[in-house]
């Protein structure tokens, strides 16, 4: 195995050894609970490449175990019920087949050579082994007029085209990065893992999965087998923000019932329980309002189902999994800017917090055993293990040398007095070595969305540690119209875009001025998406000379013209018009109507492949700012989307950033 980078000698924790730490994935606990695999990413910053294998770690003590070696992006491994194999998918070349697309493969846990399943046309998505461990239930994209047995030939033709139109006559054919695969859809089947033989399920029925990056939580399989349950879109016009309904499909005659279907709700991420009498999922109610929270909902056999986190003003994450009682149903759900893995307990209907963020990515409950992959301010994505007496130790140790090597900043939460006298929290990123009775350059790292928040949890695009090392105070403000503070706060900013968040922002920085350890003369405010959107909307209403410098990456500029973008059947509600029914209200929630006040310098960041906030909201941005002669720099990427993903961008990005807010910033 080639030696890894050595734990850097210097204590600046940098963009080159963010990038030399190891990306830990999901983990999926075999049966016993003794073990569990999960996906390890490798970048290096030499070859600008990624390179992901499997590994085993075990519950009980011992040391981590690499398990799989010659592929190159192994990812998503699922140990099969009766843990005699695990699944994954992988592109690989085998058996004089070299994969187009990812595929299936499965391997003993004990190692040996990995075995493709199966030859999917176009890969395969998604995938959940069935309660038998003898067939995967999983997602492949389909012509929906084709014959599954004609699959292969119509994408050897689609390939071998000469055109290179995409067309289509859908609302929904783009989403943040990537084109819907024209003229398909996604479709369920059914591969036994033996023979490689694989159904599609939907063949020849309107039914298919949601466009928009159907994944495992999109269905789930009885625990006999027999059935399959469903989350789809019935509206005949697909649209992003569509209201789901649920269905079940009887695997062997492919007969579909549909369970739930409701106008007012959008219903997903299904979930059986253990004795398969009763299904979890997920619902929100848009009717009353389209940023109403995904709640926690149970259907049972008769057919009624009831909302069971009415009262508990938080957002309910997919995936949902039962408790070994059935009794309780495991999920993850943020509070006040961190993120817990709850147990909700039906019959009393109270949530309590069974591991505590920081931030908590996902789980995997069984054998009595819960593995949890959380991370922090202060480490990387790491797994740990709650056991059955609640004792919780550490999976790995994988990142611990080479973290050690650095120092890091503190981090704090403090809260003011912001929009409508209301609470608001901010989080503080401390540089290492700090000391208030120095003067320190503030850094604001506005978070996007809106609807998201900062909290305690690592970010692997915009690091707070890599800021904080180059001796800033970093601070994320949790503004109105975040999320994990209750509805109301959430859905606060609706039709009036920038204005509570500015006063939050600006009051942020009130509170930061009034502290001694602060250096006025050198704040300088950075966001990414809806935050860029932030530092384009101070730019047009704070005077010159409060920030020094702002760095716009990925923002939006002009409502009207983000129509353009892949998620524009959301704009109307949450700006409260549409441009073309009242062109002002919309233009009033636009950077670009602010322009005559631009004076700050900024630098603008945008990537070709965002398909979110298209570019040309970056460049009519930065061209704008070059119009009035205001200083500007425009760092554009032909191969990046929303975020900057390869290594060498990545660092490419931090010395842009630094530098500019270098150039920027007084002397000390
Ligand atoms: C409200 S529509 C899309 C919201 C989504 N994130 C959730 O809060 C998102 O993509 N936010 C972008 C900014 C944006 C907002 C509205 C329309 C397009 C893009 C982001 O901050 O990443």
């Amino acid at each position: 195995m080639k030696q890894r980078a050595k734990a850097s000698a210097e204590p600046t924790f940098t963009v080159d050894a963010l990038w030399a730490l190891d990306r830990i994935g999901e983990a999926s606990l075999g049966p016993d609970g003794a073990q569990a695999v999960a996906g390890v990413t490798r970048y290096s910053m030499e070859t600008n490449k990624a390179q992901s294998s499997l590994w085993l770690f075990s519950t009980l003590g011992g040391e981590p175990r690499r398990l799989t070696e010659a592929g190159e992006k192994d990812g998503n491994p699922q140990w099969s019920p009766r843990g005699d194999l695990i699944a994954f998918v992988a592109k690989r070349e085998q058996a004089g087949v070299k994969d187009e697309e990812a595929q299936l493969y499965v391997i003993p846990p004990d190692g040996g050579e990995a075995r493709r399943v199966g030859q999917v046309p176009g890969g395969v998505e998604a995938f959940k082994w069935f309660p038998d461990g003898r067939r995967i239930a999983f997602v492949a994209w389909v012509w929906p007029d084709r014959k599954a047995a004609e699959q292969a030939e119509a994408l050897r033709e689609f390939k071998a085209r000469k055109e290179t139109a995409y067309v289509t006559d859908e609302a929904l054919y783009r989403f943040w990065d990537h084109h819907i695969p024209m003229g398909r859809v996604p479709h369920l089947h059914v591969m036994d893992v033996a023979t490689g033989k694989a159904r599609d399920l939907f063949e020849g029925t309107p039914f298919e999965l949601g466009r928009a990056e159907p994944d495992a939580n999109a269905f789930d399989i009885s625990p006999d087998g027999r059935r399959i349950v469903f989350a789809f879109d019935p509206a005949a016009e697909k649209q992003l923000d569509n209201r789901f309904a649920l269905a079940e499909i009887d695997v062997r005659t492919r007969q579909v019932q549909t369970l739930l279907r409701d106008g007012d709700w959008d219903f997903s991420a299904p979930r059986y329980s253990h004795g398969g009498a009763h299904l979890a999922f997920l619902a929100s109610h848009q009717a009353r309002g389209h940023n109403r929270p995904t709640q926690l909902a149970v259907l049972d056999q008769h057919g009624r189902w009831a909302v069971f986190s009415e009262g508990w003003d938080h957002e309910v994450s997919a995936p949902l999994r039962w408790a070994e009682d059935d009794q309780a149903v495991l999920f993850t759900a943020e509070d006040r800017g961190r993120r817990h893995l709850w147990q909700f307990a039906l019959g009393d209907r109270r949530a309590d917090i069974v591991f505590e963020g920081g931030h908590v990515g996902s789980f995997d409950a069984r054998g009595g055993f819960i593995a949890v992959n959380h991370d922090s301010v202060q480490f990387p994505p790491r797994l740990s293990v709650l056991d059955g007496d609640g004792a919780v130790r550490r999976m790995e140790a994988l990142n611990d040398e080479r973290l050690a090597a650095h120092r890091f900043g503190r981090h704090e939460e403090v809260s003011f007095t912001g929009a409508r006298g209301d609470d608001v929290q901010m989080w503080l990123i401390h540089p290492p070595g700090f000391s208030a009775r120095r003067k320190w350059p503030v850094m604001h790292v506005i978070h996007g969305g809106p609807h998201t928040a900062f909290g305690d949890s690592w970010h692997w695009r915009w690091n707070h540690q890599v800021f904080a090392a180059q001796g800033y105070v970093v601070a994320c403000v949790n503004y109105h119209g975040s999320s994990s503070f209750g509805f109301e706060f959430l859905d606060s900013i609706t039709g009036h875009w920038g204005e509570y968040e500015l006063q939050d922002i600006e009051a942020a920085t009130d509170w930061l001025l009034a502290r001694p350890w602060v250096d006025s003369r050198r704040i300088v405010a950075t966001g990414g998406s809806y935050g860029g959107y932030m530092v384009a909307w101070m730019n047009g209403h704070v005077p010159a000379g409060r920030y020094q410098a702002y760095v716009c990456h990925a923002g939006c500029f002009d409502w009207q013209a983000m129509y353009a973008d892949d998620a524009c059947s959301w704009h109307r509600k949450e700006l409260g018009a549409a441009y073309w029914d009242d062109p002002a209200k919309v233009a009033a929630q636009s950077p670009v109507s602010f322009a005559r006040q631009f004076a700050t310098p900024t630098l603008v960041i945008h990537g070709q492949l965002d398909y979110r906030v298209p570019d040309a909201q970056g460049l009519a941005y930065y061209n704008t700012l070059k119009s009035q002669g205001v200083p500007a720099r425009l760092v554009w990427f032909p191969d990046e989307n929303h975020w900057v993903l390869k290594p060498r961008n990545s660092r490419l990005w931090y010395g842009e950033f630094f530098a500019w807010l270098q150039r920027h910033l007084p002397r000390r």
